[in-house]
């Protein structure tokens, strides 16, 4: 049995269709994302499997509970972390950690094995009002308050967002501790770059999914000759480069250009040429590379969009 089974999920907000047919599975253990662009539905999906929404249509269960019969059940085994921090900002850091564990009739002693890499990052702070710790912190208390019942599974709402890189990473880093101790991670994130910290990815944009594989299977499934361009203000040409006739996509990615080619005969050179061609001469390097899941990510969602 699945850890999470999503069927058919479908949700509209009077005229806006928020979900259409969504369907995934999560197996025990795994730390499994949900990556897309805001508003393609993360949080609505999130809202449902965690028994806080109903949809129009389908099902979703934990653990073989089902999220409307079962909600009760769901509430006990699920730990939940909001997008919007909903922490008591009055209470401070040991408070709410109190508070949550008597919510669950449980107490943090009970569970420190579980809760520890993130306590001791708190620690310091413990006398501390909620509502004055810094985003990453905040997201830290949010954090452990979730866990603090051990839960079977754990799903976070873009817990990342809006912290800082440091953070970010230390986030990260505790998700993995937390799988080390069998706990099933569900994470839903817009930062594509997270989707190498996962297990599995689902990409979703405008409510449907448009695949599901893990980072190296996404990036191995990128159709196109890819090319790395280095140049100062390369940049400037950008719309004329989309104009070549092999160029399927172009896009910055950091300080580079990534050219995607629908030619299984380009080269390095060819791509060079064709830049001059446009009057693109400070070119510093052109070499072919492997494609990652960003780049695969870039070109399914320009491609959908495209479509819709
Ligand atoms: N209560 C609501 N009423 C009307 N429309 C809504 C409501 N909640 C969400 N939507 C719309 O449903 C779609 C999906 O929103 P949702 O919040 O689930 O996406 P998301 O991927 O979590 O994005 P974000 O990170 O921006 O919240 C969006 O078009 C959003 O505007």
């Amino acid at each position: 049995m699945p850890s999470i089974r999503i069927d058919k999920i479908s949700k509209s907000y009077a005229e806006v269709q928020a979900l259409s047919e969504v369907s995934l599975s999560v197996e025990k253990g795994e730390l499994f994302g949900l990556i897309g662009p805001d508003g393609a539905g993360k949080t609505t999906l999130i809202r449902i499997i965690t028994t806080l929404l109903l949809p129009n249509s389908g099902t979703a269960s934990i653990l073989g509970f089902d999220s409307v019969t079962d909600y009760k059940k769901i509430r006990g085994i699920v730990g939940y972390m909001p997008a919007v921090f909903s922490l008591y900002a009055d209470l401070s850091v040991q408070e709410n950690l109190n508070f949550f564990a008597g919510v669950f009739g449980t107490s943090v002693e009970e569970n420190y094995d579980l809760v520890k890499g993130v306590y001791h990052m708190l620690e310091p702070f413990k006398d501390r009002p909620a509502g004055r710790l810094s985003g990453g912190m905040k997201q830290k208390l949010a954090l452990s308050c979730a866990l603090i019942h051990r839960p079977k599974v754990l799903i976070l709402d873009e817990p990342t967002t809006g912290v800082d890189a440091v953070s970010r990473k230390e986030l990260w880093d505790l998700l993995h501790e937390i799988k080390g101790h069998g706990i099933t991670i569900f994470v839903s994130t817009a930062y594509m770059d997270e989707a190498n910290q996962c297990d599995r990815v689902a990409l979703i944009q405008k409510g449907k999914i448009l695949g599901v594989n893990t980072p190296n299977g996404f990036a191995q499934s990128f159709p196109f000759k890819l090319f790395e361009v280095k140049s100062d203000d390369i940049w400037r040409k950008l719309s004329d480069i989309r104009s070549l006739p092999t160029c399927e996509t172009a896009y910055m990615f950091g300080d580079s250009l990534h050219f995607a080619s629908n030619s299984a005969n380009e080269t390095h050179e060819s791509v060079r040429n064709l830049l001059k061609g446009i009057g693109a001469d400070n070119i510093e390097t052109v070499r072919e590379i492997q494609a990652g899941i960003e780049d695969y990510f870039i070109q399914q969602l320009s491609e959908n969009e495209i479509k819709v």
